[in-house]
């Protein structure tokens, strides 16, 4: 077992008001060694607050999160996050923008600069290591922050809505793209996302969320069999779609108002 969120919640206090909200209620979820987890919900309904947590960036108000059985206190080296704003250095080159994720793992300037282009040519970028960030094309800088936090050999890599930003079209190549580096590196990714297609296409299992209080509605194991042509068309993604689409659903029809 590697990440484990037993029966965590949070509560927010207002500023002004000293109302507490409460962001999160009795999350129970485990992430297993080496799966691609998407978690999928509405806006506001504590995606990012739940990978906050996880990262480390606050404390949960109640329940608590482990790593390997071990209960996080703070940040760590062992969680890398990846945001929708996924903020490259804009004065370093991709290959520095790496090199620096590296700086606490080779000691030399060398071993670094290899290593890092070990990173670039993971995620397919061999030739815009010299590039700076605003000379890079739509949804490269989204994959060299990707190598980034690789680069730090992460137990678990957070990915915030990285790809909610980009079109249709970008997003679709950087999905793909993100199923062929797991494949190839195994490391466990927990993915928040709005959209059912975006959680189905990438996660072998979606974890669905509901809103106030944010919650775990359930989850579907996804087995799309080999990835030969694009599944997206397919029958067998259509049913886990709608599978989703009613856990998701059965949220909204607790909440709709009863007929008298
Ligand atoms: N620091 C904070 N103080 C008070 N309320 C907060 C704070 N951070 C988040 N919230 C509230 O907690 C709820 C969950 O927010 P969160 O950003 O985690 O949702 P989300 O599912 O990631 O949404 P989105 O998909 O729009 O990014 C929202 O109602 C938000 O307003």
């Amino acid at each position: 077992m590697k990440l484990r969120i037993q029966g965590v919640g949070k509560e927010f206090t207002g500023r002004d008001t000293q109302r507490s909200f409460t962001a999160l209620d009795d999350v129970n979820l485990d992430v297993r060694a080496g799966e691609f987890l998407t978690l999928v919900g509405p806006s506001g309904c504590g995606k990012s607050t739940l990978l906050d947590l996880i990262a480390g960036l606050a404390a949960p108000t109640t329940g608590r999160i482990l790593l390997d059985g071990i209960p996080l206190e703070g940040p760590g080296l062992d969680r890398g996050i990846v945001l929708q704003q996924y903020a490259l250095f804009p004065w370093r080159t991709a290959l520095s923008n790496i090199e620096f994720a590296l700086e606490g793992r080779a000691a030399t300037r060398r071993e670094r600069t290899d290593l890092a282009r070990g990173y670039l040519d993971l995620v397919g970028l061999g030739e815009f290591g010299d590039r700076y960030p605003h000379e890079l094309p739509l949804g490269v800088p989204q994959r060299v922050a990707v190598a980034r936090s690789l680069a730090a050999d992460p137990a678990v890599l957070l990915l915030d809505e990285p790809f909610a930003a980009l079109d249709a079209g970008t997003r679709e190549s950087l999905q793909e793209e993100l199923v062929r580096i797991w494949e190839r590196t195994g490391t466990t990714l927990l993915f928040t996302t709005r959209s059912i297609d975006e959680a189905v296409y990438l996660g072998r299992r979606v974890a669905v969320m509901a809103s106030r209080p944010g919650r775990i509605q359930g989850a579907v194991e996804v087995d799309l069999g080999p990835r030969e042509g694009d599944p997206r068309g397919g029958s067998r993604f259509g049913e886990y779609r709608h599978e989703v689409w009613k856990l998701l659903r059965s949220d909204v029809d607790q909440k709709a108002p009863v007929a008298s």
